[in-house]
């Protein structure tokens, strides 16, 4: 997705409607049954802004995404889009909001071409403003070569971008994609997170919905974090790992860990910066840190005084799984496929 720049949304905010979000939930709460896939969420979007909603798999994004089209009912909770409430029959509001839906949904017997055209044409009726738009959003997302080509003939890679050129082709001004990059290839993948950075410096306010932490930290102004239908934290990637006691991670590999006892372990854990001190099965020595400075040349010195020869040494800066972990107990990868 490196082509023809996709022009900005096509009803781009005036500067006096920047001041409405793009989004704002209130008190939210959806039941399937006794379950409460959403539990009082609370969430504003401004425009312009790419949030990410991250949480493990059943957290409750995709059923907040669909309550906030009116897709699905829901118990309680206001949704206004836009500025403007949004309603199962709110179409007008509705071709301002594009969504790339977790599962492709494309026409298989249609090719790639037409498979665009009939998404754009649900919301654009002019045949030659729709020609244009289409043509611009198979170019947006490199399918050009593929134009003719069904959907069975397209890579798991190409087939999400054509669920995106499906959804972004009547240029919608806010876009909603849920977990696009599920089962993509690296090229793709990194392919799809351009093209909506790219979206969003066009104009477009942006909602993505993952399990995928890096992706999130990449690509996202700001972060929803979702476990059990709750938002559980929320802030830029940044402000959200300053917040725990996590600090870097080290990493050491051990060459010949069997020979070495617990002692260094403790006389680690002891030193000043370090939070906990453990070594796995494979023989990689894990050194949690307090945020803030440490001193990696203070644990090299303990390994060193207690004879203990290392390989490989990383150190790693806390991630959203450290947010997620410090707050819920359990790893966002634990759950996440
Ligand atoms: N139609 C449904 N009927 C009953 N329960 C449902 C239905 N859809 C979702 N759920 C349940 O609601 C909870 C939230 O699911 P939801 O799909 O919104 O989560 P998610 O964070 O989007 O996860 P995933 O990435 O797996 O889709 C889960 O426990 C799920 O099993």
């Amino acid at each position: 997705m490196t082509r023809s720049p996709h022009p900005r949304s096509s009803a781009a905010p005036s500067p006096a409607s920047d001041d409405v979000p793009a989004v704002a939930i209130d008190g939210l709460i959806k039941r399937y049954g006794e379950l409460v896939a959403v539990d009082g969420l609370s969430l504003t979007v401004p425009r312009g802004e790419i949030l990410g909603l991250l949480g493990p798999n059943g957290s409750g994004k995709t059923t907040t995404i669909s309550c906030l089209l009116s897709l699905l009912s829901y118990d309680a909770g206001q949704v206004r889009v836009l500025g403007k409430p949004m309603t199962p029959t709110s179409y007008a509001l509705k071709r301002r909001v594009g969504l790339v839906p977790q599962e492709v949904a494309v026409l298989d017997e249609l090719t790639v071409r037409e498979n665009v055209d009939a998404f754009c044409a649900l919301y654009v009726t002019d045949r030659t403003a729709r020609h244009e738009l289409v043509e611009e959003a198979i170019a947006f997302v490199g399918l050009e070569k593929f134009a003719r080509f069904r959907p069975a003939k397209l890579s798991g890679g190409l087939l999400r971008r054509l669920n995106i050129a499906c959804g972004i082709a009547h240029r919608p001004e806010l876009v909603i994609f849920d977990e696009p990059t599920v089962a993509v290839d690296p090229q793709s993948r990194n392919a799809i997170l351009e093209g909506i950075s790219r979206l969003n410096e066009q104009g477009a306010t942006i909602i993505y919905t993952s399990h995928y932490m890096e992706e999130v930290e990449q690509l996202c102004d700001r972060v929803v974090i979702m476990d059990a239908g709750r938002q559980v934290a929320a802030g830029t990637p940044r402000e959200l790992t300053a917040m725990i006691g996590t600090g870097d991670r080290v990493n050491a590999e051990l060459l010949a860990p069997e020979t070495h006892g617990e002692v260094f372990l403790e006389r680690l854990r002891r030193l000043e910066h370090v939070r906990s001190a453990s070594i796995d099965s494979e023989g990689l020595l894990a050194v949690e840190c307090r945020p803030g400075s440490h001193n990696l040349s203070d644990i090299l010195s303990v390994l060193s005084e207690a004879g203990v020869t290392v390989g490989r040494v990383t150190s790693q800066p806390p991630t959203l799984n450290d947010v997620f972990l410090e707050i819920t107990g359990r790893a966002l990868r634990d759950e996440a496929a």
